[in-house]
């Protein structure tokens, strides 16, 4: 059984259909993530599960329990679900105590010690709770503001896009809170984001949706090292392609002759790699080229602190025409620089997808 079940849901804004036959299933106790470019529906599908918009056709049910089905609605109210936005919204005038105890059933008289718990659930001290959310940071607000939504015990939490009024630092830090609050309450949780990063490791599983569909689903590791397409690959992060030819056992391209995963097709071909797999090796004069490695000169680089992104020319073909421009990320200690000869190699398998049509593929 599901903790969210999501099936065959379409949901449309008047002419406008934005969800199309969506199927979604989230473990109890476990996070999905959802990510797809603005405008793809993300949004839409969070308020159908949370009630504030009927689908047109499908179901939705919490814990094998319909929420909504052919001739049956249960109001928002009633779902047993937490709401996170971006802006916590909490209530300015009221004090951070009576904001979470706001989200407490018959309020704090009621639940004496249960503001002071979910203070602490959420890493925040107790003594917070006689301050005004003017005197909080941006994600000490998200926290508080999560203290509240989990006050109710829901059983089914939507985040939506919550960290992203945020910046890097205390992005990090409030999602690492966060994660750990929902972890310990076992709430199945759905994130709406369209950071990657975020998406990558904040969830135990990963949705791609694309134009109302959702078109990939798995745990982030899977997804990100076997992305189904290239679109999922490239939105995921930065991916090299370079056009190849496949016999069905080895795929030879600009980046070398490479084995064949599956799928095994025949004939050109995009091969895929992602700069990290890309392995850089110096060359010097007196040393023989290595096998597998193919000789490349640095064109330019960009310095991160923690890695760098080192642009190549593969110079393969005998004319020392460049066959093809790549990029690859190197640690940043040591790296080399514009008009370094280096030696490229593959880490890892590639990932091959159907030559665009119209391209001539380059035999290397
Ligand atoms: N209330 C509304 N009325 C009409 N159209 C809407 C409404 N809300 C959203 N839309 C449209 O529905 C589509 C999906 O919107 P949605 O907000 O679900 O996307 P999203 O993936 O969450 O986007 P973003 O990442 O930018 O928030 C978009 O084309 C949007 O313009």
């Amino acid at each position: 059984m599901s903790g969210l079940e999501v099936r065959g849901v379409t949901a449309r804004y008047g002419d406008n259909v934005v969800l199309r036959d969506v199927d979604l299933d989230v473990a109890p106790g476990t996070t999905t993530a959802i990510l797809g470019p603005s405008g793809c529906g993300k949004t839409t599908l969070l308020r159908v599960v949370a009630g504030f918009h009927r689908p047109d056709d499908g179901r939705v049910a919490f814990d094998g329990r319909p929420v909504v089905a052919p001739g049956a609605w249960t109001p928002p109210e009633k779902r047993g679900i937490g709401y996170l936005a971006q802006e916590g919204n909490l209530f300015p005038h009221l004090s951070v105590g009576e904001n979470i105890a706001f989200g407490l059933p018959g309020g704090m008289r009621r639940s004496p010690g249960r503001v002071e718990e979910l203070l602490e659930l959420v890493g925040l001290p107790a003594d917070f709770r006689e301050r005004r959310p003017d005197q909080l940071s941006g994600g000490q607000q998200q926290r508080v503001a999560l203290a509240r939504s989990l006050a109710p015990e829901p059983k089914v939490m939507l985040l939506d896009e919550p960290f992203s009024a945020l910046d890097a630092a205390l992005r990090s830090s409030t999602r690492r809170a966060v994660a750990d609050a929902l972890a310990a309450q076992d709430v199945t949780v759905l994130l709406v984001t369209h950071d990657q990063g975020e998406a990558l490791s904040f969830a135990d599983q990963l949705a791609i949706m694309r134009s109302g569909n959702i078109v990939q689903v798995g745990p982030p590791r899977e997804v990100y090292e076997h992305p189904v397409d290239r679109d999922t690959a490239s939105f995921l992060g930065d991916l090299v392609v370079v056009p190849g030819v496949a016999d069905g056992r080895v795929v030879r391209s600009p980046l070398g002759t490479l084995p064949q995963v599956d799928p095994k097709p025949h004939g050109p071909v995009q091969v895929a790699v992602r700069p990290e797999q890309l392995a850089l090796t110096p060359v010097t004069d007196d040393q023989a080229s290595g096998a597998g490695r193919i000789p490349a000169v640095v064109r330019s680089t960009e310095y991160f602190g923690h890695d760098v992104l080192v642009e190549l020319e593969l110079p393969a073909d005998p004319s020392g025409r460049v066959t093809a421009t790549v990029l690859a990320r190197v640690p940043g200690d040591g790296s080399p620089g514009p008009g370094d000869q280096v030696e490229v190699s593959v880490r890892g398998d590639a990932r091959l997808f159907p030559a665009a049509s119209g391209e001539e593929p380059e035999r290397a």
